[in-house]
């Protein structure tokens, strides 16, 4: 039987990234990466991981806050409500029946007045500069992906034009993560740390503190496999607007996160952050608009990449968009 610790890092599986390369190579090592297995880690991505250890670090004060406090800053129950705000253990169940245990604040807003910048003077501040960093690096890969379909450089940025800018006109998300130490009287199959889905997003960039329990399913394969952990790299993968966008060439990747059976890993909580790139609302999501050969499209309905997160959306179990 293979060990629970045999990770796809381990086994040299895991397509690296560097962002320091030249746009073309690294357009070059997205498109490998991204239609065969779904997934790469970035490295040199350019973002401080002392500033992302600071954001946990204000994160964990959050968690830290009486639950009074944390549920004035509460999301919005409705399906179809705004995504910004604090989900608690337990709130959301991506398979519809097993609760998840994870701290999560969905941000879309990035105004004072919408975060807890008075009870956690700086966190607004720190919030925002992270997301520029973020915005940054996102319009890179945006390019680079547009690059990696033989696509005109701008094709994705001009339609990613109000990224955590308004969330009226795009649901770009940063997510704070925190996944509580599992206590062993928890341990059984009646919660998980994040159910399996797939993002709705154009794309995801995940940084992780620590070797938590992240598996993927590869394409075309059954079976869950662990990612493992590469200190300061960036996890990415797409997700279901960019699978529509491409006919599938880049597909959604399934992913969870498992409570781990190994007691150090169990007992250690777990920190991510996820940023999630929508395109604008109002951009048409038409595969006919890149030129990719391997064409599945089943439907000749163009929908608005806001109509696609929110069907998908819906459709999951007391889950907003990602
Ligand atoms: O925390 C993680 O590693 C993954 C979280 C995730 O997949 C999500 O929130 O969509
Ligand atoms: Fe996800």
């Amino acid at each position: 039987m293979k060990s629970e610790t045999e990770t796809l890092l381990l086994q040299n599986a895991v397509p690296i990234i560097d962002l320091e390369n030249t746009i073309e190579d690294v357009a070059t090592n997205l498109r490998e990466a991204l239609s065969e297995k779904g997934y790469a880690l970035l490295i040199n991505h350019g973002i401080s991981n002392e500033k992302i250890k600071k954001a946990w670090k204000y994160f964990d004060g959050f968690v830290d806050l009486t639950d009074e406090v944390k549920l004035a800053f509460e999301r919005s129950k409705a399906p179809d409500g705004e995504n910004h705000g604090y989900v608690s253990p337990g709130m959301e169940r991506f398979d519809g029946r097993t609760p998840e245990l994870r701290h999560a604040y969905n941000i879309c807003k990035l105004q004072d007045k919408f975060l807890p910048e008075q009870q956690l003077p700086g966190f607004s501040r720190h919030i925002n500069s992270l997301v520029d960093d973020f915005n940054e690096l996102g319009r890179f890969i945006l390019k680079a992906l547009a690059i990696s379909l033989d696509a005109p450089p701008s094709f994705f940025t001009d339609k990613h034009s109000f990224m955590l800018s308004d969330d009226r006109f795009n649901l770009t998300t940063l997510r704070m993560l925190f996944y509580p130490p599992v206590e062993d009287q928890d341990h059984g199959r009646s919660f998980i740390r994040c159910g399996a889905h797939a993002d709705y997003c154009t794309f995801t960039l995940l940084a992780q503190d620590s070797e938590g329990g992240l598996e993927v399913k590869l394409r075309g394969s059954d079976k869950w496999e662990r990612v493992g952990h590469l200190p300061g790299a960036l996890f990415i993968n797409c997700g279901e607007t960019m699978a529509i966008w491409t006919d599938q060439f880049y597909h959604a990747l399934q992913h969870r996160v498992v409570i781990p059976d190994q007691v150090d890993i169990r007992h250690r909580g777990r920190h991510s952050i996820a940023y999630f790139c929508h395109p604008d609302n109002s951009a048409l999501i038409n595969p006919k608009d890149l030129n990719i050969t391997t064409k599945q499209t089943t439907s000749d309905v163009i929908q608005n990449a806001y109509d696609i997160t929110m069907a998908l959306a819906k459709g999951a179990f007391a889950h907003h968009y990602s």
